[in-house]
């Protein structure tokens, strides 16, 4: 018997085509809609970016100031879902809060939809619904750093951005320019990246035709693990443990010894780094001499050489971005909430791409587990066994 050529983690495994992104990582370049991902966050507000992923081409100037306008039109959170927030423990991960929001949300909408038979609805139902979700989660993510901090919710400013808007309502106060400019690069770098493991999850889900809601929450879960979006909380708690660049070295040793992975280091994709990095690197840059934190500056580069001089392995997206919001003033379990509230464009492209042209996503296995056996004493059914012998002598 020849062994199968199994794929443990479907590693180099191309499922699909895809519109949406390229990861090149021959080039260590990642285009979005064939745009390079740094010229995008040198020129775009993350709205014209969700607009570029979901349409395929950047907005004009009617297109962004409409979906400016839908976008602000859905800002706050919805009574009961603030109240089921409220409903989930102070010391429950943030990311089961927003997990539990995106599931009440998406049991309003459909309800009264009808049977599953209708659950994946229309092209033009999923984009309405993508935008209706990308405008409120920034909110939920915003009022479960402030619950947890037990500070009341701050309503959303019409007058302000997206990515503005998002740190006035976790912070109550209108941030600098800076401020703001490196938050928006971080959410279009975060936006999208071709299969990840929670775009994929997103993708099975959909390919049961089941609706757009649950393959976000289904994503959502996917994110939450460390070797995934879970990855950028990991590495603020290592930055946490090492306390200073003088300790890295000695840190490092023991850690290596233990054989731990180094949060926010390694790529399945990328071996020679990430295309997102040096961009997200510049703008934690420009976050360390806003607030004066050569400190974090210093962790930061040792950290990376030592680690790559040791392991020949190079820093992925998380590793700027967990220390960049960290000096913003994001609390440590509010990172990967952030991922959500940007992942979640990338995340329902990809969903809407996936039904446009769906095929059930259903790989084999290879059986390795006991030989047939039987209960003793069980007495076989003689109509079953009887379909058996059908099926035996209709194989030949
Ligand atoms: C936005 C994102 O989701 S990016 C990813 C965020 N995740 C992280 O930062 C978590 C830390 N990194 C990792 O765990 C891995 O690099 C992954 C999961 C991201 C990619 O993993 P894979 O492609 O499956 O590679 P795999 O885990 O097999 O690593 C290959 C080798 O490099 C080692 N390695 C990879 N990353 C790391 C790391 N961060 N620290 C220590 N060793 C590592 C592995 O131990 C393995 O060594 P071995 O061959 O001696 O067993
Ligand atoms: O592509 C991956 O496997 C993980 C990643 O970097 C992302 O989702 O942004």
């Amino acid at each position: 018997m020849t062994e199968p050529d199994i794929k443990k983690g479907l590693a180099g495994v191309v499922v699909d085509y895809t519109a949406i992104s390229k990861v090149n990582p021959e080039t260590n370049s990642l285009l979005y809609r064939g745009y390079p991902v740094q010229e995008l966050a040198a020129t775009q507000p993350f709205e014209a970016v969700a607009y570029l992923l979901w349409n395929g081409e950047l907005p004009d100037a009617e297109q962004l100031a409409q979906l400016r306008l839908t976008e602000r039109a859905h800002r706050a959170i919805p009574d009961d879902v603030r109240t089921t927030i409220d409903l989930v423990p102070l010391d429950a991960h943030p990311m089961d809060e927003v997990r539990t929001a995106v599931s009440l949300i998406g049991a309003r909408d459909l309800a009264g939809t009808g049977s599953v038979l209708d659950a994946s609805g229309s092209a033009e139902q999923n984009l309405e619904r993508s935008i209706r979700l990308f405008a409120v989660l920034p909110a939920i993510v915003a009022y479960g750093q402030r619950r947890r901090r037990g500070l009341p919710p701050v309503a959303p400013r019409d007058d302000l951005d997206y990515a503005a808007n998002f740190l006035w309502m976790t912070f109550g106060e209108e941030a600098d320019e800076v401020v703001v400019d490196a938050f928006n690069r971080s959410m279009i770098l975060y936006g999208e990246h071709s299969f990840n493991a929670s775009t994929f999850t997103a993708r099975v889900i959909t390919s049961t035709l089941s609706d757009l809601y649950s393959a976000v929450v289904g994503a959502i879960g996917a994110l939450k693990g460390p070797l995934h979006g879970g990855a950028n909380e990991a590495v603020l708690h290592i930055f946490d443990e090492i306390g200073t660049a003088d300790n890295v070295g000695p840190w490092l040793d023991q850690a290596l010894a233990e054989k731990r992975k180094i949060m926010g280091f390694g790529h399945r994709v990328y071996k020679r780094g990430d295309s997102r990095v040096p961009t997200m690197k510049a703008a934690l840059d420009t976050l360390v001499e806003h607030y004066d934190r050569p400190d974090v500056a210093a962790l930061y580069d040792t950290l990376e050489s030592e680690f790559v001089a040791r392991k020949g392995i190079y820093p992925n997206l998380d590793y700027p971005s967990g220390p960049a919001y960290n000096l913003i003033g994001f609390d440590t379990e509010t990172f990967t909430p952030l991922f959500v509230a940007a992942r979640v464009t990338g995340w329902t492209a990809h969903i809407m791409e996936q039904l446009a042209s769906n095929a059930l996503i259903r790989p084999l296995s290879e059986y390795n587990g006991p030989d047939e056996r039987h209960i003793d004493g069980y007495v076989a059914d003689t109509a079953a066994l009887a379909v058996a012998d059908r099926a035996e002598e209709a194989a030949g």
